[in-house]
């Protein structure tokens, strides 16, 4: 991918190439006040959460997570450090640029290669320690930044561990044996994680422009933090789009496809979008929870018991995302059985 030249800043009209033909305010959100008709917020402390937890992923493929034990003022340092960093000057930004086929640094993001259009946002993605492309952004000030982002995914990977135990318990597993969701290559072999920092600056033309393209998470799931300011919407099937509240300290939690896989289809992964506005810089994290690299994973046996016949065969994440990055759409289909 050629890596374009962002033209955010201080344009009076939105340039030709941010002009989407199908936009937001052509399949406009439902401003819905009925509560059944919002994705659920869940307290995952309570021993309620985990028939909340399934609903919620059977219906809709996203929750808020709350009571999640990760004070705000994580979120709030990560926000700022975000922030600092998106407001470098580009060509700054551009010397830690994302590689074409790579998943780190700075760039547009991966999936804007499958739209002529370009998507009002930029990106910054990290998997574990930023420190490389830190100290080239700051030579002499990134400890902070590199602090803070570290933390930030310890704290995230261990509620991600707590929240697929609760999913695949909201399913009916509880043997060990049973939520077995990969067969690992080696012992060493464990669940990984991608940080992607998202920015959504102000757009002088927010009803023509389109922040992030609507997609599905390539993920098992993924945990997103979007501050206050509002952006993210869900599609319902049966409502159609539908805006996703921030709410002060809670976590989406938007199911991937490769859950739906290992739900053998009971889980929905949903499809999201970003819209922008004209007056706030909106700034959102995206925590990854993905497998192994080179395991294979696939519908869980106990629930093809149930179900009797399994609905996609076993596939590793790097096959799955290469797929993807091929025909958005066509990505769950071609490992359907
Ligand atoms: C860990 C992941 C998940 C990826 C691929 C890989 C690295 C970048 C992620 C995202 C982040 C932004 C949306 C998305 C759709 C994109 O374009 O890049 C995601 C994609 C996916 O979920 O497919
Ligand atoms: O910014 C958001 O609210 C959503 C981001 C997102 O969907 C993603 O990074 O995959
Ligand atoms: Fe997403």
């Amino acid at each position: 991918m050629k890596f374009q030249t962002q033209t955010f800043n201080n344009v009076p009209t939105l340039p030709d190439s941010y002009v989407w033909s199908t936009t937001p305010s052509e399949s406009p959100c439902l401003h819905s006040i009925d509560e059944k008709q919002v994705p659920p917020v869940v307290d995952i402390g309570d021993p309620s959460a985990f028939s909340l937890v399934r609903d919620a992923c059977e219906k809709w493929g996203v929750f808020q997570a709350m009571n999640h034990g990760i004070p705000l003022s994580l979120f709030q340092e990560t926000e700022f450090e975000a922030r600092r960093l998106f407001s470098l000057p580009t060509e700054q930004k551009q010397h830690v640029a994302r590689l074409p086929e790579g998943f780190t640094g700075y760039g547009l993001v991966r999936i804007s290669r499958n739209f002529p259009k370009l998507m009002w946002s930029e990106c910054f993605g990290m998997i574990g320690s930023p420190v490389e492309h830190a100290s080239q952004l700051w030579p002499q000030d990134h400890a902070k930044f590199c602090e803070v982002m570290e933390q930030f995914q310890e704290e995230m990977k261990t509620l991600c561990e707590k929240l697929v135990a609760i999913m695949l318990c909201s399913l009916g597993l509880t043997n060990e044996q049973d939520t077995k969701w990969f067969e690992p290559k080696n012992e060493s072999d464990r669940a990984k994680c991608f940080l992607q920092l998202n920015s959504y600056p102000v757009c002088p033309d927010p009803d023509r422009a389109m922040g992030l393209a609507p997609h599905t998470d390539s993920s098992l799931f993924t945990l997103l933090y979007q501050g206050g300011i509002n952006g993210l919407q869900v599609y319902d099937d049966g409502v159609g789009w539908v805006d996703v509240q921030p709410v002060e300290g809670a976590l989406v939690v938007n199911v991937g496809d490769l859950m739906h896989i290992v739900s053998n289809g009971r889980f929905k992964s949903v499809l999201h979008r970003v819209v922008v506005n004209n007056t706030r810089h909106r700034i959102s994290t995206a925590f990854f929870y993905l497998p192994p690299w080179d395991a294979k994973v696939s519908p869980l046996k106990k629930l093809v018991e149930f179900d009797h016949l399994p609905m996609y065969r076993p596939v590793t994440w790097k096959e799955y995302v290469e797929t993807k990055s091929k025909d958005l759409s066509k990505a769950l289909d071609s490992i359907r059985i």
